[in-house]
């Protein structure tokens, strides 16, 4: 049987990056996916913005719903202060084996912790097992119907504080509409959509940004 898109986007890495160096993992996988095989990685356009966004928030605790292969996890980790850390959920075991070895190539695996499972189960578990009392930073990027839930979960369980920043991939494309409603009709948040493009490509697409008010 042959290789699968995640394995062939991490032999690109090993390839093509330097090990230690998260800068050229991104560009590496932001290479392979816009001229050999498209994959749903934030990319680069988008990427630029999660970017400010994070040096913005400059968060203690960042959060990510859907780890995928970890080319997120890289672009947040890289840009934490030393005692910062991240937390990313992923319930396909396929994909986590291959997000651990890429935020490990990147030298991000002390910043970084991968817990596998679905977020609605693990979110309940955080502050438990976890020691976090709340989160500064979201990142959802799963699937795209999991982003009210999940939002709502947060919520109930206290992780949210004043202050905390949701920050939402896809929400044009393929489309987050029950989100956008959630949070731009919730007094509860102040929210903001930065315009972009899907990722590798011209279809339009953006990121939501919702600062949870308490
Ligand atoms: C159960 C809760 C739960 N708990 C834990 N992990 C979960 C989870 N639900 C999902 N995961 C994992 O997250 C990732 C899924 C991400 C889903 N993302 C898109 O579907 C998407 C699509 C396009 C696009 C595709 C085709 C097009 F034509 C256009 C656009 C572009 C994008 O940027 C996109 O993010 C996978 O690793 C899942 O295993
Ligand atoms: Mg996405």
């Amino acid at each position: 049987t042959g290789s699968s898109r995640p394995q062939r986007m991490l032999k690109a890495v090993q390839k093509n990056a330097t090990k230690g160096d998260p800068k050229s993992v991104i560009s590496a996988i932001d290479s392979y996916c816009r001229h050999k095989e498209w994959a749903m990685n934030v990319g680069d356009d988008k990427g630029l913005i999660l970017d400010s966004v994070l040096t913005e928030v400059n968060p203690s605790t960042a959060l990510e719903l859907g780890t995928y292969c970890g080319y997120s996890s890289v672009r947040i980790a890289r840009l934490l202060s030393p005692d910062s850390k991240l937390i990313t959920i992923e319930f396909n075991p396929a994909f986590a084996i291959i997000a651990r070895q890429i935020i490990a190539y990147a030298g991000l695996q002390d910043k970084v912790t991968l817990v596998e499972g679905a977020s609605g189960d693990l979110i309940p578990k955080m502050k438990e097992q976890f020691g976090i009392k709340s989160f500064d930073f979201v990142f959802l990027d799963h699937w795209k119907d999991r982003y009210v839930p999940d939002t709502k979960l947060l919520e109930d369980c206290g992780l949210l504080k004043k202050g905390t920043v949701l920050l939402a991939d896809n929400v044009i494309c393929p489309g987050a509409p029950e989100y956008l409603q959630y949070v731009r009709n919730n007094p509860r948040y102040e929210s903001r959509y930065y315009p972009s493009n899907l990722e590798y490509t011209k279809v339009e697409d953006g990121l939501e940004k919702s600062v949870f008010l308490g």
